[in-house]
């Protein structure tokens, strides 16, 4: 926890006495509200201070255990939820802060949300009070071994059979299994099985139904269905505490209304009737969870650099060539410029993470209300910020693992669990790639509909100014010019759109529209890419612009919001340079602008990362502890490696001795 308890000492007092600004202010900015501050603290407390939710020996546990831990922690934070009767709020933050990946937030983040999205209201009567009360748990079984990304490509077969007015399920090739599905391979009752609805002898393609996987009695699979889990995965405890699955169906039989039957139903007599909808609405569950990921990034990128923040004010390395006290590696220029840009980074994510909840909420009451208009705004903002965002958090991630030095390696720090936990992020819910020119495809319908006259709205409205933005220039002079939002504002919309229209008229030169997208998608990504770091930019900006209480809050924002900006300037100089956007010598000015802001940060960065108000227990980390007192703690670490517990080592007999009996044989020949 915090340090302030009898006999602490805090070591970073000294940085949190340099900063400019009220830190619990900028804990609710950070936040959201007051309330929301409140009851975070209130949840991370009551994790911290239970026995059951220790996770210091997590990387060191072998995979069956980790896996019964993962029960034993999902069962117990369930029983306090239960009896503290926690709200919906409450509950999902004690679930944060117990902060071991598992099958509860498949059921939760996906099983329950396609229930209520996909089912009809009859569906949704029957299957959720199940599933809130966990009499029954659930995943989302959609991924194959043979096909991920492509959604239309699914095998499994859900045949219906008008005599008994049931669906067959079935999996009728290897590549047909399910296989990824969180939750799957050992803990869920049910799922919601993706699969190709086939009545009348016709293939209407992929629809979502619910399926009792295993036995509520005993929870042995049911006849026909192969389960099992796919296997360990990448790094130490991480993402291993989740059983994902394989599942194969051998004409299981379900009951015709388990197929969710909110966008298309199948009636009794076998009959094929599709409502007045968009088709895509059966992706609305990953829509919705990406919405999340986001917002998910900025907690992870947050975490990640506090660690990073506090021990580098806490590390020295080297001193003045006179002597002297060592200088602390947070001072160092390189240190600074590398770590700053991605705690701007976390503020960014976080900031457009909640004016994407903003964005999926309002799309989903005019869905309610039958207006499809702004899906693919929905659609194009939650791929692309996915994307975006999850790249930069899990290559942040790693980058404070180097800024840490050797112990960053160390499981101790926490950066390397973080990171092993984190990554998949950049594939689950849509590979980045694939959703990226999921949003260049959309970029280019809507440049060629310029000419038209057809004015592009909400995130993409910038392109309807046309005219001005392709040649436009940039009137920056000075360093301090590049302060100015609307400056920033204009290079990166001009940078967007021309970047937009060199793509879209190169497409135009291929022999068909179809090629044009195949020879070019690595532009294309580029294309979507500087239109997401746009929007987060344009985000920034208009927070900073709001009404923010607290000393020197809005002012600190500002700075980050900068830093955030012109370090993506510096980074992808040779798109604003080659689209004529600005100057070489701008360029430069801008760079000179961001050493200024990072001499700025400098005395502010601990405070920064203290409002992000994480506990020592949700770090996880010795190098992030809260007081700065790393020494100790990485020596105590050491000890309760299970390697240490007897100074000699298992294996001495067999391996060692006979070995050094050997050598000391030969050198008495
Ligand atoms: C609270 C949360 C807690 C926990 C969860 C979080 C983390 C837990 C960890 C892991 C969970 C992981 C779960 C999973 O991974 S589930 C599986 C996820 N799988 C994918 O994401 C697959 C990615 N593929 C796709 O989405 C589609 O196949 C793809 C969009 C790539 C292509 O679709 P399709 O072939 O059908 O269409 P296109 O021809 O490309 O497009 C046609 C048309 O449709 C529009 N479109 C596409 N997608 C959407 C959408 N989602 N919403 C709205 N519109 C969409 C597209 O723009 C085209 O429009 P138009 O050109 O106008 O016709
Ligand atoms: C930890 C984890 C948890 C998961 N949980 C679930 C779950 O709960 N439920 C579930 O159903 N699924 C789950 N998945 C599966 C996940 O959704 C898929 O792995 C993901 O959608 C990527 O699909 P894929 O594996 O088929 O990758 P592929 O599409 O095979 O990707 C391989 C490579 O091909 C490239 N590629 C593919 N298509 C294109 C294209 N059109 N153009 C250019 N490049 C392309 C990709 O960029 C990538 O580099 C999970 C996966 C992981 C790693």
């Amino acid at each position: 926890m915090e340090a302030g308890g009898a006999g602490e000492v805090d070591h970073l007092a000294g940085e949190r006495a340099t900063a400019q600004f009220d830190v619990d202010h900028m804990k609710v900015a950070w936040a959201g509200s007051r309330h929301a501050v409140d009851v975070a603290d209130r949840m991370a407390r009551l994790v911290a201070s239970d026995p059951v939710f220790r996770k210091d020996n997590r990387t060191m546990l072998p995979r069956k255990e980790l896996f019964k831990d993962t029960l034993r922690k999902a069962a117990h934070a369930w029983k306090r939820i239960v009896e503290l009767r926690l709200t919906e709020e409450e509950a999902n933050l004690l679930r944060l802060y117990v902060d071991q990946p598992g099958y509860v937030d498949l059921h939760w983040g996906m099983f329950v949300p396609a229930i209520k999205g996909q089912g009809t209201e009859e569906q949704q009567k029957k299957w959720l009070p199940l599933a809130y009360k966990f009499q029954i748990i659930g995943c989302y079984a959609q991924t194959e071994l043979g096909h991920g990304s492509n959604v239309q490509g699914l095998e499994t077969t859900a045949t219906f059979d008008p005599k008994t007015d049931e669906f067959v399920m079935h999996s009728p090739t290897l590549t047909s299994s399910k296989w990824w599905p969180g939750g799957l391979g050992k803990a869920s009752t049910h799922a919601v099985v993706y699969a190709r609805l086939i009545t009348e002898g016709k293939d209407y393609g992929i629809h979502g139904f619910i399926v009792q996987l295993r036995s509520l009695e005993d929870h042995s699979p049911l006849p026909g269905v192969t389960l099992g889990d796919i296997g360990g995965k990448f790094g130490s405890g991480a993402y291993n505490s989740m059983d994902n699955g394989v599942l194969r169906f051998d004409h299981v039989r379900i009951p015709r209304d388990q197929m969710l039957m909110r966008l298309s139903q199948v009636t009794k007599e076998g009959k094929y009737v599709h409502s007045n909808v968009p088709k895509q609405l059966l992706y609305g569950t990953m829509v919705f969870v990406r919405q999340t990921i986001v917002a998910d990034a900025s907690k992870a990128l947050s975490r990640a650099t506090c660690i990073a923040v506090r021990y580098s004010a806490m590390r020295k390395q080297f001193g003045p060539q006179t002597g002297g006290p060592e200088t602390q590696v947070l001072n160092y220029k390189t240190q600074q410029s590398r770590l700053f840009p991605l705690l701007a980074s976390a503020y960014a994510f976080r900031f457009v993470g909640e004016w994407l909840k903003w964005l999926y909420t309002d799309v989903t009451h005019k869905l309610e209300a039958k207006d499809f208009s702004t899906l693919q705004e929905a659609h194009a903002c939650t791929a692309g910020l996915k994307a975006v965002t999850t790249s930069a958090t899990a290559d942040g991630i790693e980058e404070c693992r180097k800024l840490c030095g050797g112990h960053g390696y160390l499981n101790s720090s926490g950066l390397p669990e973080l990171f092993a936990t984190y990554v998949p992020a950049c594939t689950y819910e849509g590979d980045n790639v694939v959703l990226l020119l999921q949003v260049a495809r959309i970029l280019m319908k809507t440049v060629s509909q310029l000419a038209s006259g057809k004015q592009p709205v909400g995130t993409m409205a910038y392109m309807g100014n046309v005219q001005y933005l392709m040649q436009c220039k940039c009137g920056v002079n000075t360093a301090e010019d590049w302060l100015s939002p609307a400056a920033i504002r204009e290079v990166f919309e001009a940078r967007a759109l021309r970047m937009a229209v060199n793509c879209a008229q190169n497409i135009n030169r291929a022999p068909s529209q179809e090629e044009g997208l195949y020879e070019l998608s690595p532009d294309l990504l580029e294309v979507a890419v500087a239109h997401i770091q746009l929007i987060i930019v344009t985000k920034f900006i208009e927070k900073v612009e709001q009404d923010i209480p607290g000393e020197g809050v809005k002012e600190q924002l500002r700075n980050l919001c900068n830093v955030y900006a012109l370090y993506l300037v510096h980074k992808h100089l040779g798109d604003f340079l080659s689209t004529g956007c600005m100057t070489a010598r701008q360029g430069a000015l801008a760079n000179q602008q961001l050493g200024k802001l990072y001499a700025q940060l400098r005395p502010n960065a601990v405070a920064l990362v203290d409002a992000f108000n994480y506990t020592d227990h949700y770090l996880g980390s010795v190098l992030g502890r809260y007081d700065g007192n790393v020494y100790p703690a990485l020596y105590d670490e050491a000890w309760k490696d299970p390697l240490n517990d007897s100074p000699v080592p298992d294996g001495y007999r067999e391996h060692l001795r006979p070995l050094l009996k050997q050598q000391l044989k030969l050198s008495r020949l």
